[in-house]
């Protein structure tokens, strides 16, 4: 952590008011681990009944049985590999059965890992993009065509990645497939508003999970440099995530949509501008350069 973030200390309590989810059910999937069972665990707090939905179902039931005991609020684990468009019909199905067709929809799932591009086999490339965009896709157009059929409005959301806005590299097939996420959800904010359904998106900057760093920086590297160029000077809190989710997902929010929030501690911004690295100009320095500059004439 740099010294700056002692200004920014993580709030991570839940935010909204108790019961603000009472009666709501929320689908997420990639719900057991990481930012996905935070986001879990504070929208059961506030009251939804949870259903997640990933590969594993020994670790979802576990989170589910955490957090229900918790929160005393019920949450479902279904196991879904969200790349296999029959597995989502399944587990929606599963999820009707539980719960009904559900208010809120978060597509959290994915896979990553740093490899340079001319590494990457075919088979690496459909991984991630299978994952990141068509399972998201497959999760979206199930659970959409049949809220459209039972007339329910619906709030999705997904949860993409600061460099699917810049693209990365190191990172392609993620960069690749999260800008697609994005494009998905900022046309279906247009085409399915008529139907109730609001799509919104939320780029989290790095936050530790054992997911993302066990595969982005497996030795830890490069963890000090990214932390040197977030002007707030500390990684993310899971619960930061949860928290903004939370309202995205909300009542609160009801005008909200086709909306794509950073949440980063300021490190897309640092990265983009190119007289940033100026911060690391002394006071003495300043003078000296402001003197030089002030003495120039003509040009
Ligand atoms: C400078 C950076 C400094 C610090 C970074 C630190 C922190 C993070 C900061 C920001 C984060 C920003 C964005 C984060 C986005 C995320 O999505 S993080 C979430 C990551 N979570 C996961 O990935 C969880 C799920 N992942 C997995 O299950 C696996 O990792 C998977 C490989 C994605 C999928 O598993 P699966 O079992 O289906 O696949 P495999 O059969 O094992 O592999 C499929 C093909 O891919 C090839 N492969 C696998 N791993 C690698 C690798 N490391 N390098 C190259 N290729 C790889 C594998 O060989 C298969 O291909 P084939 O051999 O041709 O068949
Ligand atoms: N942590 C960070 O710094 C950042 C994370 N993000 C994003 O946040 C989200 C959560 O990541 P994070 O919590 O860090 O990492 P995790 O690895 O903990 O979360 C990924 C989840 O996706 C699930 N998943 C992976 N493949 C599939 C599949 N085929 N079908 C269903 N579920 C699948 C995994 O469960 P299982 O293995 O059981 O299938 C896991 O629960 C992701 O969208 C990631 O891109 C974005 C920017 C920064």
């Amino acid at each position: 952590q740099l010294v700056q973030s002692t200004f920014f200390p993580p709030a991570e309590g839940v935010m909204l008011p108790t019961g603000s989810f009472s009666n709501r059910v929320a689908f997420i999937t990639g719900g057991g681990t990481g930012l996905g069972r935070a986001m879990t665990s504070t929208l059961s707090q506030l009251g939804a009944q949870c259903v997640i939905a990933s590969r594993k179902l020994d670790v979802l039931q576990q989170t589910a049985e955490e957090i229900s005991s918790q929160t005393g609020n019920k949450v479902h684990a279904v196991e879904c590999d969200v790349r296999d468009p029959q597995a989502v019909a399944r587990c929606v199905e599963r999820m009707e059965t539980l719960t009904g067709l559900p208010d809120v929809i978060i597509n959290n799932a994915a896979g990553n890992f740093v490899c340079p591009s001319e590494r990457l086999s075919p088979n690496a490339w459909r991984s991630i993009t299978d994952i990141v965009l068509n399972g998201t896709a497959f999760v979206t157009l199930e659970l959409g065509k049949r809220l459209i059929q039972s007339r329910k409005g619906a709030s999705f959301l997904a949860i993409t990645t600061i460099y699917a806005e810049s693209g990365s590299g190191f990172v392609v097939p993620s960069a690749s497939a999260k800008a697609g996420v994005e494009a998905l959800y900022k046309s279906l904010a247009a085409e399915w508003g008529r139907y109730g359904h609001r799509f919104n998106i939320i780029q989290p900057g790095p936050i530790r999970t054992k997911g993302a760093f066990s595969r982005l920086d497996p030795t830890g590297a490069f963890e000090k440099a990214m932390i040197s160029r977030i002007p707030t000077g500390r990684l993310g809190k899971p619960a930061e995530i949860a928290n903004l989710a939370a309202f995205v997902s909300s009542d609160y929010a009801t005008w909200m949509s086709g909306a794509v929030i950073r949440l980063d501690g300021g490190e897309y911004v640092s990265m983009a501008g190119e007289f940033n690295e100026l911060r690391r100009v002394t006071p003495d320095q300043w003078k000296m350069m402001e003197a030089m500059i002030r003495n120039t004439r003509g040009s």
